[in-house]
């Protein structure tokens, strides 16, 4: 006899959403946090349509409620002093949220009406909408959902043990905040511990995640942005990208791209060098204020899902797949991957028949990856692209925001991959190329006759370099 159905390592984004899943299934759990205070932190600030779409699904769209979140209409990106705009896709063109029954209900799939948000804009505009927000509050919401839930039951402590034998995972041993140790068990047992997982070791030594470059952030006072309620992109050949974004109607986050693996010494001397010059004129008075505040840092993290194999053990979220924040995509796939859950565990009357919740697993590990797929390679892509540090990256670079310019579907398509909209990987892939051959044709017409056969020479090095940083993106997410 097991104590809970299910524990739950970790109350961050994912945990709280799973915890609630499960008890609206019907489902016993223990969700486990070591620190239950509002988090403070750099990541997941702002949500892609279909992780919204995730969140109705579920019936939990109403955390991004009452915490002075900002609608978000789309993207604006900014190159050499020209910008684009990117709309989300229009509802119309993207396939239908399908609720799971045993989540929603009481209209717990609908935005609700608060002092920035209106339901009106989100249930009957013709665009899907992202939203922006603050971390820690979006984090407290889910909890509080997950609280509500008469089958969760919540611990704080850390968990410091997974118990294993050579049957699978039976459960946890949790250290209390008073020093106290406790063992639980469960009948599935699910790592939901975030980017710096301890426990996704579990399913092979060698699944730790690399770092290729990081993300220093800074939040501005009462920034003018150049177009509200759209995410900015700022582009450029002589520096890593710049996003920003506003999260409360006072704050607005910026995240400075620096593209190695270890962070330069003088971090304010490389923002005011390297980024500031580089900000559209309205947010360089609030960037120079914030300049004076504590500058956070965070490691941008790659690691590829491994199959969950384990019997009696699911590791999900950032334990189980990272990709590149660039594209915002993080929560998106972690909500995405829940939902999918859910709807393969329906089908479960108990976790104690493990032999049917390693297939349901099987089944996840492919499913899963058209949508992670796309957001993953995307993340990495584009990122490659936007901090060009080669001539033919440059080429790229330019190349994809001239593509943007056309407008149509050479952005809706686009937008709806970012948005985790249109789950194609080869779809991506063809978008992608297609947008490698049209930068060769840029290369051609600026240089003109007289570079002629450099031109010509370039089509080789772009090509080769277009493929290099997108096909092993895309063999390890879809392949492996
Ligand atoms: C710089 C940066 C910016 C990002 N921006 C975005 C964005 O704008 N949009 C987006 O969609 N995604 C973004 N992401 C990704 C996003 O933050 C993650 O995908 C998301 O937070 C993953 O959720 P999670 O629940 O897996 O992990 P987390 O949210 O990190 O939660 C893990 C939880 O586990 C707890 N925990 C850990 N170990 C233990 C233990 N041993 N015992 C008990 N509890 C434990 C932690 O305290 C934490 O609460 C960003 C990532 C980075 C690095």
């Amino acid at each position: 006899m097991v104590d809970y159905e299910a524990i739950i390592i970790g109350a961050g984004v994912i945990g709280p959403v799973i915890a609630t899943s499960f008890a609206r299934q019907g489902r016993k759990v223990l969700l486990i946090e070591r620190d239950w205070r509002e988090p403070d932190r750099i990541v997941g600030e702002l949500m892609q349509p279909s992780g919204l779409r995730s969140l109705r699904a579920l019936g939990m769209i109403q955390a991004i409620n009452n915490i002075g979140a900002t609608p978000e209409i789309g993207y604006t990106i900014f190159y050499e002093g020209r910008k684009v705009h990117i709309n989300y896709p229009s509802k119309a063109d993207v396939a239908p949220t399908v609720p799971l029954k045993s989540c929603v209900f009481d209209g717990n799939d609908k935005v609700l009406d608060d002092d920035t948000l209106s339901a009106k804009d989100f249930e009957d505009d013709e665009f899907e909408r992202g939203a922006s927000f603050e971390h820690g509050k979006f984090i407290t919401n889910l909890r509080n959902i997950a609280k509500a839930e008469r089958n969760v039951t919540t611990l704080e402590g850390t968990v410091t043990r997974i118990n294993q034998d050579a049957t699978g995972v039976h459960g946890v041993k949790v250290k209390l905040p008073n020093g106290d140790i406790k063992e639980v068990t469960a009948d599935l047992t699910v790592a939901c511990d975030g980017i710096f997982s301890k426990y996704r070791k579990i399913l092979g030594e060698d699944n730790v995640p690399t770092v290729e470059s990081h993300f220093i952030a800074l939040k501005l006072k009462n920034a003018e942005l150049p177009v509200r309620n759209t995410g900015h992109v700022i582009l450029g050949t002589e520096f890593s990208p710049i996003l920003v974004y506003q999260i409360t109607p006072e704050d607005t986050r910026i995240l400075c791209a620096f593209n190695g693996p270890t962070l330069p010494r003088d971090i304010k001397g490389y923002l005011r060098q390297n980024v500031l010059p580089n900000l559209p004129q309205e947010l360089q008075p609030s960037f120079e204020i914030a300049l004076k505040d504590q500058v956070k840092t965070h490691p941008n993290q790659y690691l590829v899902a491994k199959q969950n194999d384990i019997p009696g053990y699911l590791v999900v979220g950032d334990a189980l797949n990272i990709r590149h924040p660039l594209t915002g995509g993080g929560m998106t796939v972690g909500l995405n991957d829940v939902v999918l859950l859910m709807r393969l565990f329906e089908k479960i009357p108990t976790f104690s028949n493990r032999e049917q919740v390693n297939e349901a697993l099987l089944e996840f590990h492919y499913e899963r990856k058209n949508l992670s797929g796309v957001i993953n390679v995307l993340s990495f892509a584009l990122f490659s692209l936007f901090a060009a540090n080669d001539e033919n990256l440059r080429i790229l670079q330019r190349g994809c925001f001239k593509y943007f310019e056309l407008g149509g579907t050479a952005i809706s398509i686009p937008v709806g991959f970012l948005s985790g909209l249109i789950p194609k990987p080869f779809l991506l892939t063809w978008v992608f190329f297609k947008v490698a051959f049209y930068s060769i044709y840029c290369n051609f017409i600026e240089k003109g006759l007289i570079w002629l056969p450099v031109s010509i020479f370039q089509i080789f090095t772009i090509l080769f370099t277009a493929a290099y940083v997108f096909t092993p993106y895309l063999y390890r997410e879809i392949f492996s």
